[in-house]
């Protein structure tokens, strides 16, 4: 039997963490908050809640006030003083709520939806920037004020003030700069950071340095309002756009969530932007700034907006810099994904001309929303423009006059077939840039129409060959013209008869030749080897050249038999065919041209000399 001596000594002796507030603040600096300038957030937070508990309580005879002073005593380090005229605590309190790290007044979850802060970590920040953090206090709730004073070495001294030394309640956070921090004291630093934390809070909030002195937060937005539905601010949310953003915006789009209750603007940028970029948003969270980054909230199509978004009813991760992921956020996240697939979809049947410009900007993430949604698809899918071989056309206007869509893939199939394809009064859709293909795909499969992919190689194919009407020995001549240049001729006819040649370059996948000239002279062994390598091709580029026997030159050409002079012509066709497809010449074609030219000059020249002396 155990006696109850050994149980207590098996359970062993009770122990309380010890926390290392210098590993915490560590911790904090480095690993949770991306910038030290948090510290003004984390004040501003506090202030704001304190006034808001005061509020609850039932007092409003008192102007709600957040001011930072900033102080410089004799050339020392400067201090700042940061004061709000809230709830303030009384010396249990600072003993339960300051100095206990990870205790809030604010967690109840009633409380969660009224205050800013939760975690009770908030305040450690400001040993970021200060060696101390004094705290003095008064109460709402009476009793004598207190002055806190905390080291960042985990110390604090706590002292009692005679009753009515601080007056009426609030609290005043006192920091002083260390020679590595006195950068974020300064005015303009200062004003920065309250204005870009504090813009839209609620509270006035004051800044000072001697005779310097600004309310950072007195301009109304408008843009809240806008969110809210009043239409009226259109224009001056416009205007916010172009001052305070730097920004032409097409359009300011409202939104409005319930899941998360998210309030904002989206503004249409006046730039192209590529997909997948990100863009630099301002997200607020009970009007206090979170972060630039909105990418847990909106769409990864939505790169073509800039937000300002402010969200009541969501939660923050830890470093307040993100929002957890719980309904709430995938409820926000499908309706504003929801109401800016509605704000295009509106203007594809209120205002085409703005969805015009819209699409002309940024087709790219509007033709990715369109590849991946039927609705969305039908709604737009007249408005996308394609180049084709005729001229940039919206596909509306191509499929009403094309039975056959017919797309090519390969820049440089396009440029060879535009001019074959309009000898057959064909256009034909150059579908090289992403998201082509699988938009007339779907166009095809959604509209019951027939879609061909189509290659200049076949269309070559297809028209009408006369090799075969004796022309043979013309033929090989030609090729002999050619050889060099690893080019091999037909005869054809085709329209435009103004066309007198037609080259047609592929890149085709050739078996290598050296393998069977290798295998030839292997012996077992190589052999075997060798026809692992079997499946060995090489890319080869071919070129054709279609002469035209409807153009009067090709047909005159039938007839001459100056070996020099058909050979030089023959080259001639090849290199117009050249300029006249826009093919890339390669420099034998480019010296083939000069030589061609200056043989063309010399005879041209001798038989107007002949022409002189007959
Ligand atoms: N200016 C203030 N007026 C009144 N009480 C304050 C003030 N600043 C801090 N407190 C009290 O100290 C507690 C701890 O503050 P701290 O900033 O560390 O965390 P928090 O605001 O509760 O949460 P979070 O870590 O999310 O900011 C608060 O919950 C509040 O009770």
């Amino acid at each position: 039997m155990v006696s109850g001596g050994a149980s207590s000594m098996l359970r062993g002796m009770e122990h309380a963490f010890k926390v290392d507030l210098r590993g915490m603040i560590d911790l904090l600096s480095n690993h949770l908050y991306s910038d030290p300038s948090v510290f003004i957030r984390e004040l501003l937070q506090n202030g704001v809640d304190a006034i808001t508990a005061r509020r609850q309580r039932g007092d409003s005879l008192f102007e709600p006030s957040l001011t930072a002073r900033v102080h410089h005593v004799d050339g020392a380090l400067p201090t700042l003083e940061f004061a709000d005229n809230g709830v303030g605590l009384t010396e249990a309190e600072v003993h339960e709520f300051l100095a206990t790290i990870g205790r809030s007044s604010k967690r109840l979850d009633e409380a969660r939806d009224s205050f800013l802060g939760q975690f009770g970590i908030g305040l450690l920040s400001c040993f970021m920037v200060s060696g101390e953090i004094e705290v003095l206090t008064q109460s709402a709730s009476g009793g004598a004020p207190v002055r806190w004073l905390a080291q960042a070495d985990g110390t604090y001294t706590l002292e009692t003030l005679p009753s009515g030394a601080v007056g009426t309640p609030g609290t005043t956070v006192r920091l002083r700069a260390r020679e590595d921090t006195d950068f974020y004291f300064e005015y303009d630093e200062l004003r920065e950071a309250l204005a870009n934390y504090g813009r839209i809070l609620p509270y006035p909030i004051h800044v000072t340095d001697g005779e310097q002195y600004d309310h950072v937060n007195a301009e109304r937005l408008a843009w809240l309002d806008f969110a809210d539905g009043d239409a009226s601010k259109r224009e001056e949310v416009l205007a916010y756009a172009r001052t305070a953003l730097n920004m032409e915006a097409l359009d300011a789009v409202p939104l409005r969530t319930e899941d998360g209750s998210v309030r904002g603007v989206a503004f249409v940028l006046p730039y192209s932007t590529q997909s997948g970029s990100r863009q630099w948003h301002q997200v607020y969270l009970k009007r206090m700034l979170l972060g630039h980054d909105a990418r847990n909230l909106l769409p990864d199509w939505a790169f073509f907006v800039r937000c300002l978004l402010n969200v009541d009813g969501l939660h923050p991760t830890a470093s307040r810099e993100s929002f957890y992921e719980d309904d709430a956020l995938t409820g926000a996240r499908a309706s504003l994904d929801a109401q800016l697939r509605a704000y295009i979809e509106g203007l594809a049947q209120q205002d085409p001309a703005r969805l015009e410009a819209l699409i002309a900007l940024h087709h790219l993430p509007i033709k990715a929303l369109a590849s991946e949604n039927d609705e969305f698809f039908r709604l737009l899918a007249h408005a996308f423009e394609f180049e084709t071989s005729t001229g940039r056309m919206k596909l509306g206007a191509y499929v009403a006059r094309e039975p056959v869509i017919r797309m090519v893939t390969n820049l440089d199939q396009f440029r060879q077939i535009a001019q074959v394809a309009s000898a057959y009064g064909h256009s034909v859709i150059n579908a090289v840039y992403t998201y082509d293909v699988p938009l007339l795909r779907r166009y095809a499969a959604l509209f019951g129409r027939a879609l061909e992919e189509v290659d200049a190689q076949s269309y070559a194919l297809a028209l009408e060959d006369v090799s075969a009407a004796g022309l043979e020995g013309f033929v090989a001549r030609a090729n002999a013209a050619l050889e060099a240049f690893g080019c091999v001729v037909s005869v054809k006819r085709f329209e435009p008869a103004d066309l007198p040649a037609l080259l047609i370059v592929t890149e085709e996948q050739r078996q290598r030749d050296d393998l069977d000239a290798a295998r030839e002279v292997a012996d077992e062994l190589f052999t075997d080897l060798l026809d692992e390598y079997e499946g060995a091709y090489e890319e080869v580029r071919v070129t054709r050249l279609h002469l035209n026997l409807n153009h009067a030159l090709v047909q005159d050409l039938l007839h001459v038999q100056d070996a020099a002079v058909f050979g030089r012509l023959v080259q001639m066709l090849y290199v117009q065919a050249h300029l006249l497809g826009h093919h890339p010449m390669r420099g034998q074609e480019l010296a083939l041209l000069g030589d061609g030219l200056s043989d063309m000059m010399r005879w041209g020249l001798r038989a107007a000399q002949m022409n002189i002396l007959n």
